[in-house]
């Protein structure tokens, strides 16, 4: 059985409360977007694990999607498999892509032996194994706060748009956004800011972690300064970086941007 777990953007990020558990509140805009890497799960008398694709940093035995089978385990009776993951959505980018793979895996178990686990019950798995993981099992456009699992239905439809995302050779860890950053409480909700116009966004709808990341990484500042030379009605980073989009009116010529950039569009 082969899934394809897809990327997400954050269109806006405020952290508004460090808590005593070492992670942040934050409120947050969560949209699916179609970069994808690719997972396939076969029933096999011995377990096994292969990547492909982009190079995975880190111990193959703490892939998210090996800890996401590890912890269904201990719930269900499940026999060996062999997962291929095809590692195509790009890595410290603050795209979600290891909690995409473990959510979607989580999916792809539960349809393939037949778990019927619900949404809630994955949900809950999935907070177990990162604070952005939760959000793929329904994958869909929402209003995010608390760790960034908990999730509101929002009207947002961008398919009007042309979007395009550019990846600099720059790497950004989740944990060194989180430690730059100081929690505050935003002067307008980014609920309500949402509901704005397209065309209103840019400047009111922000990322916190925005004014470290760009200024300890000139290249991710660089790209937004471009994109928006470009005629960008809004430009983000995503999540903690260090990848950044633009939501464009018109399809995009890109030829300009340096060659060591990953540039992604429709997405
Ligand atoms: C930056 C975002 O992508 C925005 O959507 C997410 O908040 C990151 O979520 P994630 O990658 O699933 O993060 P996790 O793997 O759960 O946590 C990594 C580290 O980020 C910090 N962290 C994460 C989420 C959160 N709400 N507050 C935090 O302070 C913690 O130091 C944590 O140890
Ligand atoms: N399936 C996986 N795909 C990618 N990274 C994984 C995976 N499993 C575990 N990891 C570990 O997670 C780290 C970062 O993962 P990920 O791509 O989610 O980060 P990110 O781009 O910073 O996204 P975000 O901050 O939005 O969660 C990697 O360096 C790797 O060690």
């Amino acid at each position: 059985m082969i899934a394809f777990p897809n990327a997400k953007i954050n269109i806006g990020l405020n952290i508004t409360n460090k808590r005593n558990d070492g992670f942040h509140d934050l409120e947050t805009v969560f949209y699916p977007v179609k970069i994808k890497d690719a997972l396939e799960v076969v029933e096999s008398s011995e377990m096994d694990f292969e990547t492909s694709g982009i190079e995975i940093p880190g111990n193959p035995d703490q892939n998210l999607c090996l800890q996401a089978y590890n912890m269904l385990r201990k719930d269900f009776d499940l026999p060996n498999i062999n997962i291929h993951l095809h590692k195509n959505i790009p890595i410290g980018a603050g795209l979600g892509g290891g909690s995409a793979d473990a959510a979607f895996f989580i999916k792809l178990i539960d349809n393939k032996f037949d778990l019927k686990l619900t949404n809630e019950r994955m949900e809950a798995y999935c907070r177990k194994l990162g604070a952005d993981c939760a959000f793929f099992i329904q994958n869909k456009p929402v209003f995010a706060n608390g760790k960034g699992d908990e999730f509101e239905d929002i009207e947002i439809d961008l398919s009007a748009y042309h979007l395009v995302l550019v990846m600099p050779q720059v790497h950004v860890s989740t944990a060194e956004a989180y430690l730059g950053v100081k929690a505050q409480t935003p002067k307008h909700s980014l609920k309500e800011l949402i509901k704005l116009p397209l065309t209103a966004w840019e400047s009111k709808i922000v990322n916190d972690f925005e004014p470290h990341i760009l200024k300890n990484h000139p290249k991710i500042a660089a790209l937004k300064k471009e994109l928006k030379s470009a005629g960008a009605l809004f430009s983000l980073m995503s999540g903690s970086g260090a990848s950044v989009y633009g939501i464009f009116e018109e399809e995009v010529d890109l030829s300009f941007l340096e060659k060591d950039n990953l540039v992604f569009t429709d997405i």
